[in-house]
């Protein structure tokens, strides 16, 4: 029998212009800190950074990331740090920045702190990273002992960034509680390994319940790159709610389809993790056969904060049958989380699906 098991972060931090602060939380972590980031977020962050950092008395060496969450890229950071004899790594960023940032701590050993500059994952709470190859083609979940010691959000600098990415968290955090709800139900283990508790199921539901709730005036407030209370609401839902929901209830259809469409070459690469995982949502509402009133309320959802909803929009129209198969066939791996959702799909049954979900959509109406 397995244990019941609730995993999250050492410390959560959310507010408009909490940045400044980065450098007084910081210090109880480290006194060294190795800082990762890419030229946009060094950008938009850099100068208040250090700033912070400064001030708090916490010493730093920065190096750019240089964009995909591969093992090459984490020996190379890994490898720098050490060279820089730091004590602390902070990761700042969207999803594959954070991803990367766990990972040299993990080979480290040492904490580390996670600063998203944009809402558009639940990757900043969790103890695991997704690791791609050098060109961006899913390989594996990287587990760790422990979550991120201290997740900084400041909510003003998410909603500067474009609403896409915004409305990508969105969907991300919308397959939480779907995926948690289908882990329970089949009696599978969470991504910690264990039954999912009454807290991290709870956490779920809230997730969705904030971001069916304020979802589109967020979306709309963060458009106009505005901070209103519903931001900050779906702020913590996408990023806190999401992480320790999915974390701690289980992943299973939405993030395994999600996976698979990597298997394609082609235009679908230039879509955000949120949108290929809304469209992942939908295909594993037609698989477990939810009722099409159900299905419907998310597909009017999407569309409103522009979220994929049929194989155009996933730019798919023009794949064969037998690529959508080979979608299947990698969501239905070994080391992925299909199986949480039914262990005796087929990678056919999951293609068909991924079409019935278009043939639906089309019939939809707002
Ligand atoms: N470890 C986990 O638990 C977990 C969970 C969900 C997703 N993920 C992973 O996260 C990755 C996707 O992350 P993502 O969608 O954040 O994309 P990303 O990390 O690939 O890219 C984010 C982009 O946004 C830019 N950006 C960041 N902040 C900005 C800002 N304030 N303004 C303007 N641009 C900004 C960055 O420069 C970058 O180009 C995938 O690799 C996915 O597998 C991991
Ligand atoms: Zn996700």
């Amino acid at each position: 029998m397995s244990n019941f098991i609730f995993s999250s972060p050492g410390k959560y931090v959310q507010g408009s212009g909490v940045l400044d602060e980065l450098g007084e939380y910081a210090k109880a972590l480290g006194g060294k800190a190795f800082l990762i980031a890419d030229d946009i977020v060094w950008g938009i962050t850099g100068d208040r950074v250090k700033a912070s950092l400064e001030k708090a008395g916490v010493a730093f060496y920065y190096e750019r990331f240089n964009g995909e969450a591969s093992g090459n890229e984490i020996t190379r950071l890994a490898s720098q740090a050490r060279d820089a004899g730091t004590e602390l790594v902070v990761g700042l960023g969207g999803g594959k920045t954070m991803d990367t940032a766990k990972a040299v701590a993990d080979e480290l050993k040492q904490r580390v702190a996670i600063v998203p500059t944009i809402a558009s994952t639940d990757a900043p709470c969790s103890a695991l990273s997704v690791i791609y190859s050098d060109d961006g083609v899913f390989e594996s979940y990287r587990f760790y002992d422990r979550n991120p010691d201290l997740v900084l959000v400041d909510t003003h600098i998410c909603a500067q960034a474009p609403v896409r990415l915004f409305a990508s968290g969105i969907a991300d955090g919308l397959a939480t509680y779907v995926e948690a709800q289908a882990v329970k139900r089949n009696l599978s283990l969470s991504m910690v390994g264990g039954k999912p508790t009454i807290a991290g199921m709870a956490i779920a539901q809230a997730c969705e319940e904030t971001l069916l709730t304020y979802g589109l005036s967020a979306y709309q407030a963060v458009e106009n790159h505005v901070v209103s209370p519903a931001v900050e609401s779906v702020v913590e839902a996408n990023t806190l709610l999401s992480g320790l929901g999915f974390e701690n209830g289980g992943l299973a259809g939405a993030h395994a389809i999600h996976n698979g469409f990597t298997a394609i070459q082609g235009d679908i690469h230039h879509l955000t993790h949120g949108e290929k995982v809304a469209y992942g949502t939908l295909t594993h509402m037609v698989l477990e056969q939810r009722p099409d009133e159900e299905i419907a309320r998310y597909i009017r959802f999407y569309r409103q904060i522009k979220m994929p909803t049929t194989l155009k929009e996933l730019h798919l129209d023009n794949e064969s049958f037998e690529n959508l198969v080979k979608v299947g066939a990698l969501a239905c791996s070994e080391g992925d989380t299909l199986r949480n959702l039914n262990p005796t799909l087929t990678a056919e049954e999951v293609a068909q699906a991924i079409v019935a979900v278009d043939a639906f959509s089309k019939t939809v109406t707002d």
